[in-house]
Order: C-alpha cells, then sequence, then structure tokens
C-alpha cells in the first residue's frame, strides 16, 4: 500500500513525453494529372532521443516525408504536431521561425558557401536561430569542437575531404540546438571510409540524447539506427 502511494507520488508528470514528431494519417498528393499520393495516410511518432532511419525505394514518397517533416512542405490532409503544437497548419512566418530553431539539415551535396570559411558556414546558420548575436561565434566553434573539426575552422570547404564537408554540414545543422536533425542521404557522395565517420558521429549524437531522423538508400547506415521504418508506394510501416 505505502509503496503504491509512492509510486503515485513519483514526479513522472515532470518528464516530457510529448513526441518530437507526430504525424496522425498525413498524405501529399500531388495534383496531376495523373493526381500522385506521394504519402498516404501516415502516421508516424518521433520521441526525444530517437534514431530513426527512413528506407524505401526510388519514388516511394521518402523526399516528400523529409519535405513535411522539415516544414518545407505542407500536407495536403492530416496533422502534423512538431513538439505538441499544430505545424503542418501554422502560418508561413510561423513555420519559418520553427524550422530555423528546431529543425536541423542534413543533405546528400553538403551544401556549404564555397566563399566563406568552415566557422563562417557554421556561424551563419545561427542568424535566423535565436542564438544570441553575442554567443554566435562561441556556440559555433563549440559545433566544429562536437564533429572533430577544430583545427579547421579558418579553412575553405573547397580544400576538406568529403567526409569532413559532411561533418562541417552535421555542425551547421546542431549549431542551434536544434529539436531534430533531418538528414537526406547523408552518406550518398561519401567513400566508405568517410561514411563512417559520418555514422559514427552520428551514434555519438544519438548517445547525447539528439533526435535523429535519417533518410538513406543505404542498408549499412539504416541499419545503424536505433529504429527503422520503410516507405513504399506512400505507405509507412515499421521495421521490426
Ligand atoms: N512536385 C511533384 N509533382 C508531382 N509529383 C511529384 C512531385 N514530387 C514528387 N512527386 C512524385 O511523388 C512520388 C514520391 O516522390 P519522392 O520524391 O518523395 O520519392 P523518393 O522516395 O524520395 O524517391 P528518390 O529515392 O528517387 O529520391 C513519386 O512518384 C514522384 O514522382
Amino acid at each position: 500500500m505505502t509503496a503504491d502511494l509512492f509510486a503515485q507520488e513519483a514526479p513522472v508528470d515532470v518528464i516530457d513525453v510529448t513526441p518530437v514528431v507526430e504525424l496522425r494519417q498525413v498524405t501529399r498528393q500531388f495534383p496531376g494529372p495523373p493526381v500522385v499520393e506521394a504519402l498516404r495516410a501516415v502516421d508516424l511518432q518521433i520521441g526525444r532521443g530517437d534514431y530513426v532511419s527512413i528506407v524505401g525505394p526510388s519514388g516511394s514518397g521518402k523526399s516528400s516525408l523529409l519535405n513535411v517533416l522539415g516544414l518545407l512542405d505542407r500536407p495536403t490532409s492530416g496533422e502534423y504536431l512538431l513538439d505538441g503544437r499544430p505545424a503542418g497548419t501554422a502560418s508561413e512566418r510561423e513555420r519559418s521561425l520553427l524550422r530555423a530553431s528546431r529543425i536541423g539539415f542534413v543533405f546528400q551535396s553538403f551544401h556549404l558557401l564555397p566563399q566563406r570559411t568552415v566557422l563562417d558556414n557554421v556561424m551563419l546558420a545561427t542568424m535566423y536561430s535565436g542564438v544570441p548575436r553575442g554567443q554566435r561565434r562561441e556556440r559555433a566553434v563549440a559545433a566544429l569542437d562536437r564533429v572533430g573539426l577544430s583545427h579547421r575552422l579558418g579553412f575553405w570547404p573547397t580544400t576538406l575531404s568529403g567526409g569532413e564537408r559532411q561533418r562541417v554540414a552535421v555542425a551547421r545543422a546542431l549549431v542551434a540546438e536544434p529539436h531534430l536533425l533531418l538528414a537526406d542521404e547523408p552518406t550518398g557522395n561519401l567513400d566508405t571510409a568517410s561514411s563512417a565517420q559520418v555514422m559514427a558521429l552520428f551514434d555519438e549524437l544519438h548517445a547525447d540524447g539528439v533526435t535523429l531522423a535519417v533518410i538513406t538508400h543505404d542498408l549499412a547506415v539504416s541499419a545503424r539506427a536505433a529504429r527503422r521504418v520503410r516507405i513504399e508506394d506512400g505507405r509507412l510501416e515499421e521495421i521490426a
């Protein structure tokens, strides 16, 4: 009896269990003709600290899903809750603010600015994300340290290896401490050794509690994730 009372008094209500991402019956149609149903009644929850990989054949709906998750596109129907708040139907201004402050993106082709140093590339990502001006440099240096690139701050991106460039891109995605890190084929342009570095970095981020969703064709990459989902013909299913 006493034990039960204590159990009730445990501060369970202070633990925030709101998923970072919750998709409820999300569809994305592209008007035709013919109409394409790129996402069909997708339900997906991504909890805080989850590491999810999303796999599927070409044309199955992976990019459509990434675009919805990253607030780059809106669902045609269904709901998208980001940190428990409706994001799919929010105004464009709110979505831009949410995107800049809560979501970090990593792309296959890095998207670094070639005329800016490594440090500038990362600092620039703090400008619209609510990082106070006085902290931008310090935060960028810390993000680059986290990905093991403290010795490359003043380098031009073009002088770096592919693996190093992708690690700069990861630092840029992390600098504003996003609630969700979205990676789209992050190893697609990398050789085996560089892919392994990026995967090891994702493992570390996962261990640090970062929430990760990684879209990939590569089964070896997807196998690293703690949880895997598969999308086929717009339908999403959990892989056991
Ligand atoms: N803007 C668009 N207009 C019309 N159809 C589109 C558009 N974008 C995507 N589609 C279609 O939606 C479906 C899903 O495409 P999507 O790009 O999401 O697939 P994917 O899994 O990312 O493919 P890949 O691995 O080849 O990049 C495809 O049939 C595609 O042709």
